[in-house]
């Protein structure tokens, strides 16, 4: 699914008008029929109903809902925010068309002093002050209504937006002065902004009401954002071959755990096999030979010459793809390894965890980073690799994607929508995974999985794409038989044969 921004939204609609073709009037009303209808589906029709409505086409959307919600029996009460006298055409059209129908308990149009009404627990406000054309924080009149709203006993169903969250980029918004919605029904597709975990808060519920907008506009335009869903995954899995042999399906080396840390060498390493690599090799400090042979026998043990840590990088000549990592620690001479390793690799690379600590320790290294190599960083090493400290996920989200611009690599910024930046700054979000998945070990599972399918010839787009995609569908895959809350990485593995099994029905 395509993310477009509230520039393409506005062309979208625009086109949609132009080529259906539909007025933008039946347009408006196709969207407040289906927010109607959800509304409708929720709440009886002995809901009291209070709705705040802005001077665009937002506001357009709230009143047309007033005034079916009406027609249906609801006790509504309106109030049009109309401070500058000055209304969009649909809005100013629906605003007539409400107060002709007569079947409204109240309607009120704002222009200096409101009065706000007593809210109720049992109370439905409709939120249609701003949606996609904001484009600016709220502040004076309209931040002191989300305030009131959000301190209200009222529950909240906000028209495609909450009022006061922009599409894009809240870095420089104020939490207060946007709306907590308990349902937001949005028109179309998500924006970018529900995507980032700071921003669920005010979102509550979260439906899509699919309006019909350009199917055309939508598949011909370029989007630098989208949803990665099972159908963009198994768009670009390989069938297994048949006369498929060991030798055939790729050999992964994986350079992974200091003393003490074997247990993310064991995961990647299970994980690696289980994404179907021919073979796998894990390069190990001496003191984890025994455990690495009882805990993974399918893999074949490369001991580094050093007790407790990576010291000495290897040829990678007879591997198809390296990880590099997990559980290995940021001893100076592991770093000095780690880099000596980079330099002399010549199959695509993972590089994750400890392997970013590293990095991010020794920037001036990273100038020495190849071409198309895959950084797997979670929200804290990433910020230490780009060296920011921001609280604001849209903010760290545009800063990996500089850093895979820059770098020309794909940072895979892991989260609960995982976001892939590529080399050309779009930027692919992951659709599975869930809460449960927050446990030590799973960035070590997927760091397995992806080395797995670099090693079986996919390029790093796709071993990134798959890769995320089957970590989160083996993760839900889990959840569902074992509760999220005592999900553990191993269980990923252990149900990533089902992940691989769901993707070729
Ligand atoms: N895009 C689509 O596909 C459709 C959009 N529709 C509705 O149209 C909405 C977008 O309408 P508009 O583009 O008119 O935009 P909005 O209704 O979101 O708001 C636009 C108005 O807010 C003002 N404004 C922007 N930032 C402000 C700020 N910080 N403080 C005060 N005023 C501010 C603008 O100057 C403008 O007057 C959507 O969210 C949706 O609800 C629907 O009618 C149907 C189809
Ligand atoms: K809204």
């Amino acid at each position: 699914m395509k993310i477009f921004t509230s520039t393409q939204i506005h062309e979208l609609d625009k086109y949609t008008i132009d080529h259906e073709p539909v007025s933008s009037i039946n347009l408006m009303e196709r969207a407040a029929k289906a927010i109607t209808h959800c509304i409708e589906a929720e709440w009886s029709n002995r809901t009291p109903i209070v709705v705040f409505a802005g001077p665009g086409n937002n506001g357009g959307d709230a009143l047309a809902v007033a005034r079916l919600l009406a027609d249906d029996g609801y006790q509504v009460s309106a109030f049009l925010f109309n401070i500058h006298n000055k209304l969009s055409n649909d809005c100013a059209l629906n605003k007539k068309r409400l107060i002709e129908s007569k079947r409204i308990k109240q309607f009120t149009e704002v222009s200096v002093n409101f009065e706000p009404p007593t809210l109720t627990p049992d109370t439905v406000v409709v939120d249609g002050l701003f949606g996609s054309g904001l484009n600016k924080p709220l502040t004076g009149g309209f931040a002191a209504m989300v305030k009131y709203l959000n301190s209200s006993p009222a529950k909240v169903v906000s028209i495609d937006i909450p009022s006061g969250l922009i599409c894009e980029d809240n870095t420089y918004n104020i939490s207060a002065n946007i709306l907590k919605a308990d349902l937001t029904l949005t028109l179309q597709q998500k924006k970018l902004s529900m995507l980032m975990a700071d921003n669920q808060k005010y979102l509550g519920r979260l439906k899509v009401l699919d309006i019909r907008l350009s199917p055309e506009y939508i598949q011909n335009t370029d989007c630098r954002y989208r949803i990665l869903e099972e159908n963009d995954i198994r768009g670009i899995m390989q069938p297994r071959d048949d006369f498929a042999h060991k030798g055939s399906m790729g050999h992964a080396l994986l350079i992974a755990g200091s003393y003490g840390m074997a247990g993310a060498s064991i995961l990647a390493t299970k994980a690696c096999l289980r994404a179907g690599a021919g073979k796998v090799t894990v390069h190990s400090p001496k003191r984890n030979y025994d455990i690495m042979q009882i805990s993974v026998p399918e893999a074949i043990q490369q001991m580094d010459p050093e007790e407790t840590l990576f010291s000495h990088p290897v040829d990678t000549e007879p591997y198809n793809a390296l990880g590099i990592g997990p559980g290995l620690g940021s001893n100076e001479t592991t770093a000095i390894a780690l880099i000596a390793q980079i330099r002399r690799s010549t199959c695509p690379l993972v590089i994750d965890a400890d392997a970013i600590n590293i990095l991010s320790s020794h920037r001036a290294w990273m100038q020495q980073l190849p071409k198309d190599i895959i950084l797997t960083p979670h929200p804290k090493e990433l910020d230490r690799l780009a060296g920011t400290t921001s609280s604001c996920c849209y903010e760290r989200l545009m800063k990996a994607s500089e850093l895979a611009e820059r770098l020309q690599a794909y940072i895979l910024l892991k989260g609960h929508y995982s976001a892939l930046c590529l080399p050309n700054g779009h930027i692919d979000f992951n659709s599975t995974g869930n809460s449960g998945m927050a446990t030590a070990g799973s960035g070590d599972v997927l760091t397995g999985i992806i080395t797995a399918l670099l090693a079986r010839g996919y390029d790093a787009p796709s071993a990134c794409r798959i890769g995320m995609y089957l970590h989160g569908l083996a993760g839900d895959l889990a959840a569902k038989d074992l509760g999220k809350e005592s999900l553990i990485a191993g269980d990923i593995i252990n149900y990533l044969p089902k992940a691989f099994l769901r993707m070729e029905d």
